[in-house]
């Protein structure tokens, strides 16, 4: 019997003890930067006809690793292998598919600065945005063990005399898992995590901006001593392995995070039967959000502002539930403003390695370049109070950009930008500031900041967002605690680290036997 589930305690940087542990850490995952990371395919490593270069986003010039990229061919390896390895892999006990994530979660935890190192090097993470990460990947992994095992217990069922029924939740079979770069431990590992122990085998195409950091989670899947082939790792091109494997008639199942285009794209050709084909293959899409935190009148202004400014730059923007879009009452705005530019003032753009860099760069020259257009465009739709400028051309940094007085439906209102760039909006009233907060094609992340317990409860009525936070930041989802993932182009309505996610990833049979 396994210890109730607890999230993952993040470290406190302030004791020097755990300061100079990271230090060590990051000198650790320097010495090792540049080596070259395999395709692996049932356990067997391949190199590609082709490698690519992961890069530092805080200094483009340092290689992080070389890591070997499939073709078509070595897609088609990876799903043969995925589909065979399942024959046996769907028999194990879950109670041992749930050991492997146990034991990988305790490796984990172990190492886990060493695993922050790396996201601070690969991702641009900042020390507590990448403690943070693997906290959270250590959390997926046990909770998700926790869930399996809960899920293989007898499940009630309305008894009737003369027969015995059983209700289990067997897999579904091959799964595509594609994950974004964002939380490059933590998603990777809870898609990952979900998929296998729930007795399905993986394809994972890991994000092509850090792909390092999903070969370090292999490495530790096997030194968990993971059966070869429940996990093949297939590293290349989004577009063209993408839809290879997305398209495939062995696919049974796509577990994708990432933009709204790309998962609208593998939602639809994964809806068109494949010649030999024998399901509908199911689609778990988290996708895109354009977040916001409303400001009532009467509201702690001091909170409103911390919460927003964490919101909204924390691990420079670039979260799903960031917070892009402050929506304030009219009699409070300008306070509010004034209030979350002094504390923007005071952030500091720096090379992640520095412990005191609060936000680092952004992953790489395509976000860099939408974002700071994004700034342009935002400087025609409202005023630039601060920011707008970019840093050290080093790397791919760009300052906090606060644009005020920009009108709901403008496209910086509108759009996800992913970046660290915040528009100001002016509420008439409470009942307006929802209609705005409501008014974009998402429903991921919202927040409100009142005491007025009347707007509270409409707002828990009204507000059409997946995770909606009141009287505090609307980032930071726990495993467990928050169940997390949104509406409408949201995605699919999943809830990751949530008690109904595995049964994304099962299919429940009813055997009934007469006595
Ligand atoms: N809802 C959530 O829980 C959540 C969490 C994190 C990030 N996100 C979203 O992810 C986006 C940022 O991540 P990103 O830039 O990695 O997203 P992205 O859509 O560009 O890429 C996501 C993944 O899809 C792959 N891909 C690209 N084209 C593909 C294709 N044709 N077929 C199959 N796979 C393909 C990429 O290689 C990557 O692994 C933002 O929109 C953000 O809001 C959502
Ligand atoms: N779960 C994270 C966001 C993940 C997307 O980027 C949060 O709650 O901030």
């Amino acid at each position: 019997m396994n210890i109730p589930f607890v999230n993952e305690p993040f470290t406190a940087f302030a004791v020097q003890e755990n300061r100079e542990a990271f230090e060590d850490a990051l000198r650790k995952v320097q010495s090792e930067l540049g080596r070259e990371y395999p395709i692996i395919i049932g356990g067997q490593k391949i190199t590609g006809s082709q490698t690519l270069h992961s890069v530092n986003p805080a200094a483009k010039d340092q290689v992080i690793g070389t890591v070997h990229q499939a073709d078509r061919e070595l897609a088609e390896k990876a799903i043969q292998t995925a589909a065979e390895t399942f024959h046996t892999w769907k028999h194990t006990d879950p109670n041992e598919r749930a050991r492997y994530l146990y034991k990988a979660a305790a490796m984990m935890r172990r190492r886990k600065h060493e695993f922050s190192a790396w996201m601070v090097y690969e991702a641009g993470k900042t020390w507590p945005e990448a403690d943070a990460d693997t906290a959270e990947a250590i959390d997926f992994m046990e909770f998700y063990a926790r869930e399996m095992q809960r899920l293989s217990e007898p499940q009630p069922l309305v008894r009737i005399a003369g027969e015995d029924n059983e209700l289990t939740y067997i897999p579904l079979g091959v799964g595509i898992v594609i994950p974004p770069w964002n939380f490059p431990l933590a998603i990777m590992a809870g898609m990952t995590s979900a998929a296998l122990v729930s007795g399905n085998t993986v394809v994972l195409k890991p994000a092509s901006t850090t792909p390092v950091i999903a070969a370090k989670f292999m490495e530790l899947l096997a030194e968990a001593g993971l059966p070869d082939g429940v996990v093949n790792f297939l590293p290349g091109p989004g577009s063209d392995v993408g839809d290879y494997l997305v398209d495939h008639a062995l696919t049974r199942f796509v577990s994708f995070t990432g933009s709204r285009d790309v998962g609208l794209r593998i939602n639809e050709r994964a809806a068109k039967t494949a010649p030999g084909q024998k399901w509908i293959k199911r689609v778990i899409a988290e996708m895109g959000g354009k977040d916001s935190i409303v400001v009532d009148n009467d509201s702690d202004l001091e909170l409103a502002a911390e919460s927003i400014t964490a919101s909204a730059f924390g691990f420079s923007g670039q979260k799903c539930s960031a917070c892009s879009r402050a929506i304030i009452h009219k009699d409070v705005y300008d306070e509010v403003l004034q209030k979350v530019l002094e504390r923007t003032q005071k952030l500091t753009l720096g090379s992640p390695l520095e412990m005191q860099s609060y936000m680092g760069p952004v992953i790489d020259d395509k976000a860099y370049a939408k974002i700071t257009e994004y700034i342009e465009i935002g400087k025609r739709e409202g005023r630039l109070v601060h920011g707008g400028g970019t840093g050290d051309p080093q790397g791919y940094f760009v300052e906090p950009t606060i644009i005020a007085d920009v009108d709901p439906q403008a496209r910086i209102a509108q759009e996800e930008i992913f970046g660290p760039v915040l528009a100001f909006i002016k509420a008439n009233s409470f009942q307006e500031a929802l209609e705005i907060a409501n008014n974009t094609d998402y429903g991921l992340t919202g927040a409100v900041i009142s005491r007025n317990r009347a707007h509270l409860e409409q707002a828990r009525r009204e507000y059409f967002a997946g995770n909606l936070y009141f009287n505090r930041k609307c980032t930071g989802a726990l495993v467990g605690t928050h169940p997390f993932g949104g509406f409408n182009m949201s995605g699919t309505d999943s809830k990751a680290g949530g008690r109904d996610y595995l049964l994304l990833f099962t299919q429940a049979k009813l055997v009934s036997e007469k006595y």
